[in-house]
């Protein structure tokens, strides 16, 4: 048997009354990319929030069904767990923004116990080397995050939330506020970082779906209309609802 990473069975998702996923079924391999497409309002961020247990925060918000993660049931583990198992970068980078590019990092680590400062210097390190990030600002580790770039600051949020060694990697459109350069340089990081963790990116953009993801999922109305090998989804779609949206005829 293929070893699964994430595993997703009837997962249902609603905002007060209004039920906007549908029993979502979904595996996805440790150590891929799968991209998550699919028009505006779709669900797609619900989807990606409900992995890590961020949808249920918000108010009137339920979930039904199960996500396991590595065999783990994270509707059974506690939500702390969760969240460092399950790193998340957003649309918009979100740096503290009252806190040197250093403690951007290692707030995480502190919070996880991580006191002794060698160790904390060199996890801070190897999490900015990951993110790509480490030669442009290790000569202004304490400067405010705020000083770096629009593309700087995401990295440095990819960072942040590699700090706590997750498994897997949520991104929700993490590309989307950042100019062509900052873009390839996170999609590039993207293909490196699927060595270590399991990467599940919400796109809007087709031929970065097309760029990066081993696999595809294509959400409609809050249904998961099909999923596959990304060539295939692409080329030769099984759902002609999803042949029509990879060719731009709708969305
Ligand atoms: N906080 C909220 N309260 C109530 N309804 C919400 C909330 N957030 C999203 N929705 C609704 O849930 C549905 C799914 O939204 P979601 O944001 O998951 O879609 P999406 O595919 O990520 O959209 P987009 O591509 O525009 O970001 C939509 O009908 C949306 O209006």
């Amino acid at each position: 048997m293929l070893s699964i990473e994430i595993k997703v069975e009837a997962l249902h998702a609603w905002y007060g009354n209004d039920e906007v996923l549908h029993g979502i079924d979904l595996a996805i391999e440790p150590r891929s990319v799968t991209a998550i497409i699919g028009p505006s309002g779709c669900g797609k961020s619900t989807f990606i929030r409900c992995l890590n247990r961020l949808h249920e925060t918000n108010p009137g918000a339920r979930v039904a069904g199960h996500v396991w993660v590595g065999g783990e049931d994270v509707y059974r583990m506690d939500p702390i767990d969760v969240r460092r198992t399950i790193g998340m970068v957003f649309q918009r980078p979100n740096p503290f923004p009252t806190m040197s590019i250093f403690d951007n990092v290692a707030l995480g680590l502190k919070f996880a116990g991580v006191k002794d400062r060698r160790r904390l210097r060199a996890r801070v390190e190897e999490s900015l080397a990951m993110a790509a990030l480490w030669d442009e600002v290790k000569d202004r580790l304490h400067q405010p995050a705020m000083s770096l770039s629009g593309g700087q600051q995401q990295r440095l949020c990819i960072a942040r939330a590699l700090a706590v060694e997750p498994r897997v990697l949520l991104m929700d459109e993490p590309t989307s506020a950042l100019d062509p350069i900052s873009t390839m340089r996170i999609e590039e990081l993207v293909q490196n970082l699927k060595q270590t963790y399991t990467i599940v990116i919400v796109t809007h953009n087709m031929q970065q779906a097309a760029r990066i993801a081993d696999q595809t999922a294509f959400f409609l109305d809050g249904h998961l209309i099909e999923v596959g090998p990304t060539s295939k989804v692409f080329t030769k779609p099984d759902d002609k609802r999803t042949e029509d949206y990879v060719s731009g005829r709708f969305g």
